[in-house]
């Protein structure tokens, strides 16, 4: 993993005891503190149990996932990816990263690849406005089956589909193994089924089929993905506990949690690493916060993920990050080589705030950027600690969400809770469930609508105009 990225810590630990950072003297506690919980942690890894080590076994899958997306590409020019939270957050952040942000509008001869992840009519509209529906390929995925959101946008586009005549065979439904809707339907129609492990919770997903056909699909190496987290699984298993960055960072991460560090920013500086950091806020608040501990007492548990974007969030949450309440600890992400840099030439010259640019790179001007904003955080008394990537390829990007992904799980230790499940959202479900009608919810509808009349009532409405 060290030849792929590095990380460093240094400015989340103060040698002379400053308020807001971790001691020297407690850094150096660490082992003796939080050894045997980490040893706790590896142990599943080691041995292959902990679910995140399915994606290593995903392995397996890839070569028919090649086929597939070998066919789609060879007949489709447009696919429309189905799918919402871990079901599409993974497939965006790799896409985005291998590809930038244009994909869409290059000529490359790979079908376009339109992810739709959210419930909305003008979305779901529009999208049919720029494609053609009778040479568009439809992937539904969710891993439950049961998402009301992506369940709805598939009714929409499997009518539409099959009123052009689309083939219903080339359909493709990615989910969980089991005998419930999606995986009826998806013999019903004799469409392409892929399965995730069943183990493997939706936002751990993306090294699996629910990354991988997209990738592949526009020609990326699935393979080279898995071979980059297999890298980082093993240097996460095999590195001694003084030198593993999952010890280090976790471990310092949730004590500065108890020091009130209660927001962890990621501060990624490359427009390519936009959608990596909304697939992190999904990865840490879903798993981390929790109500309950495993022993069942209210602990309330976790810290709040925000992904900023460098140097654009320069201008505008910089400033509350440097002068604002001291409860955050940031971690920038970098990208130490560029496959494209820009030198910019001589351009008016008697101008003090043009002429010093003249010979530098743009590639260099984000690093210094990053660096200066970096330093002048830790400098307001703001811990920071940095992740280098090595450059912009497969490999790179999947050490770096398996990394997060062990980090998760390696906190979620120390804080003593579960980060596979997600109770908090399911009420939510459940109400729009009997709302809308569904019938193994119809005894628990009007006990919910009488719910909605109160809540409703209690609104307290004001003038606006
Ligand atoms: O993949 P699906 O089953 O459709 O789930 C999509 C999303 O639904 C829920 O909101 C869960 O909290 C998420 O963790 C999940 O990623």
């Amino acid at each position: 993993m060290h030849e792929l990225m590095n990380i460093d810590i240094g400015h989340l630990i103060s040698d002379q005891d400053q308020a807001g950072f971790i001691s020297r003297a407690d850094f150096n506690n660490f082992a003796a503190k939080y050894g045997q919980g980490f040893e706790e942690f590896q142990a599943p890894l080691r041995d292959k149990k902990s679910p995140i080590t399915l994606s290593l076994g995903e392995a397996s899958a890839i070569t028919g996932i090649k086929e597939l997306a070998q066919k789609l590409r060879e007949k489709y020019d447009n696919i429309l990816l189905l799918g919402i939270g871990g079901s599409a957050l993974g497939a965006k952040a790799v896409l985005q990263f291998l590809h930038g942000p244009f994909y869409n509008l290059e000529k490359h001869g790979n079908p376009r690849m339109f992810i739709l992840d959210n419930l909305d009519p003008v979305l779901v509209t529009k999208a049919l406005g720029v494609v053609d529906i009778t040479r568009t390929a439809l992937i539904y995925t969710s891993k439950s089956g049961s998402t009301p959101e992506t369940a709805a946008q598939f009714i929409f586009y499997y009518n539409k589909y099959k009123e052009a005549g689309g083939r219903l065979e080339d359909i493709v439904i990615i989910c969980d193994p089991g005998d419930n809707g999606i995986n009826h339907i998806a013999r019903q129609l004799g469409c392409h089924l892929l399965h995730i492990p069943r183990d493997l919770p939706g936002r751990y997903s993306v090294l699996s089929s629910v990354g991988f056909l997209p990738a592949e699909i526009t020609g990326i190496d699935s393979a080279r993905l898995l071979a980059g987290a297999a890298a980082a699984h093993q240097s996460i298993i095999d590195t001694p506990l003084e030198q593993n960055a999952i010890f280090a960072l976790g471990t310092c991460l949730y004590e500065l949690a108890m020091k009130g560090k209660s927001i962890h920013v990621l501060f990624n500086y490359s427009s390519l690493l936009f959608e990596f950091g909304l697939w992190f806020v999904q990865l840490w608040a879903e798993s981390l916060g929790k109500k309950l501990s495993l022993d069942g007492q209210v602990v309330h548990a976790g810290t709040t993920p925000l992904a900023s974007l460098g140097a654009t969030d320069q201008h505008s949450i910089l400033q509350l990050f440097k002068e604002g309440p001291a409860d955050k600890v940031l971690g920038f992400v970098t990208i130490n080589s560029l496959p494209i840099d820009v030198t910019l030439p001589e351009a008016f010259p008697a101008e003090k705030e043009y002429s010093y640019f003249t010979g530098h790179t743009m590639g260099e001007q984000l690093a210094i950027e990053q660096m200066a904003t970096e330093m002048s955080l830790v400098g307001a008394g703001r811990p920071c600690y940095r992740l280098t990537l090595r450059d912009i390829s497969p490999e790179v990007l999947g050490a770096l969400l398996y990394f997060y992904e062990a980090l998760v799980v390696y906190t979620a230790k120390l804080w003593h809770i579960n980060p596979f499940d997600q109770p908090g959202v399911e009420e939510g479900k459940n109400i729009t469930y009997a709302l809308m009608g569904r019938q193994d919810y119809s005894q628990r509808r009007p006990d919910y609508e009488q719910a909605v009349a109160q809540f409703k009532q209690q609104g307290v409405r004001l003038k606006l105009s």
